[in-house]
């Protein structure tokens, strides 16, 4: 299923700053019609505002929403429908670090939340239950095809979201369902999150982050790769690495449609290895 992108429509989590604010900008320039959600009134509010000037009007809606609370995410999971007609692509993005006090939130963020919405989005997107079809992309991190020592709460979130998505990947009603899943995976980025960052969020954040901030990836750089993926033919599956490297497809098989990976594209040498000892 190749998608040609112009008059889809997105529903993007976390789209006020940083990432998804650059994911929602690469779909409205490719003429796909989208509702973004985040917590922060005010931000998503000045990024509607900048967007509506620049792609039109009614392309683009902002709707208030901590992805956190369930009941509030289906009404307004409802109305963007209703707003869309319906919806071919959510991108789930919105995340946190904090391995801090309150760490308990980053579950219900990074993770909880992405298999809310991704049930709300498959329930709508099910061609065998009067759907239309539909992709489901999540933003994991490359801590979440690994581990890090300085982020075990983060890790864990991006690694169960890796494992949840991979595991619908593999139900053998996909292709009655029509529904592809895949994740983008980025090295450190340059966003508002990573500028807050500090030993408590980040553990051991003093002695790395020169490390990781010389590493930083532009935003525009992930939207690129959303882009590309959604372009791409078929991605149930795929998990696309996006780095200072290049963007390099870690991983794509399926096991009802017959896409296998290849081999020379798995191995990405960017991937962590502890390469500065
Ligand atoms: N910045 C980085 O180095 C990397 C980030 N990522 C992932 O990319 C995604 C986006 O991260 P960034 O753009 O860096 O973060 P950011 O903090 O710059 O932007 C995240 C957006 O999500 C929103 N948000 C946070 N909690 C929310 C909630 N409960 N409900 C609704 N919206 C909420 C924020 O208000 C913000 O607008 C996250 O999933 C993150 O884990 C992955 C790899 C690297
Ligand atoms: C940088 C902000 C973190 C935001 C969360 C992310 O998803 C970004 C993940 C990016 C980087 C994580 C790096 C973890 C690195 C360590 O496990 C270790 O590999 C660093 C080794 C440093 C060294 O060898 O000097």
């Amino acid at each position: 299923m190749r998608m040609e992108l112009k008059d889809k429509t997105a529903f993007v989590t976390g789209g006020a700053m940083g990432i998804g604010q650059e994911y929602v900008r690469c779909l409205l320039s490719q003429g796909v019609k989208v509702v973004f959600v985040d917590i922060n009134a005010e931000a998503g509010e000045k990024t509607e505002r900048e967007f509506r000037q620049e792609f039109g009007e009614e392309k683009v809606r902002f709707i208030p929403l901590d992805v956190t609370n369930e009941e509030r995410y289906q009404t307004v999971f409802q109305s963007a429908v209703e707003h869309l007609g319906h919806l071919d692509i959510l991108v789930n993005n919105a995340g946190i670090v904090n391995e801090g006090p309150g760490w308990q939130r980053v579950i219900a963020v990074n993770l909880t939340a992405v298999i809310v919405g991704t049930k709300l989005a498959a329930d709508h997107m099910r061609k065998d239950k009067g759907g239309k079809g539909g992709r489901v992309i999540c933003t994991l991190s490359v801590v979440g095809i690994g581990d890090a020592f300085p982020t075990p709460v983060y890790s864990a979130t991006k690694n169960g979201v890796r494992a949840y998505v991979t595991s619908l990947c593999q139900d053998p009603t996909l292709p009655d369902q029509g529904i592809e899943y895949a994740m983008i995976a980025p090295d450190a980025v340059d966003t508002p999150m990573n500028r807050a960052l500090d030993n408590t969020r980040f553990l051991f954040w003093d002695e790395l982050k020169d490390f990781l901030l010389e590493r930083q990836l532009k935003p525009q750089t992930v939207g690129e790769a959303l882009l590309q993926l959604l372009r791409s033919d078929v991605i149930n599956g795929a998990i696309l690495q996006v780095d200072n490297q290049g963007k390099t497809f870690r991983h794509m098989e399926c096991v009802n449609d017959g896409v296998t990976f290849d081999p020379s594209k798995v191995f990405s040498t960017s991937f962590y290895a502890f390469d500065q000892q």
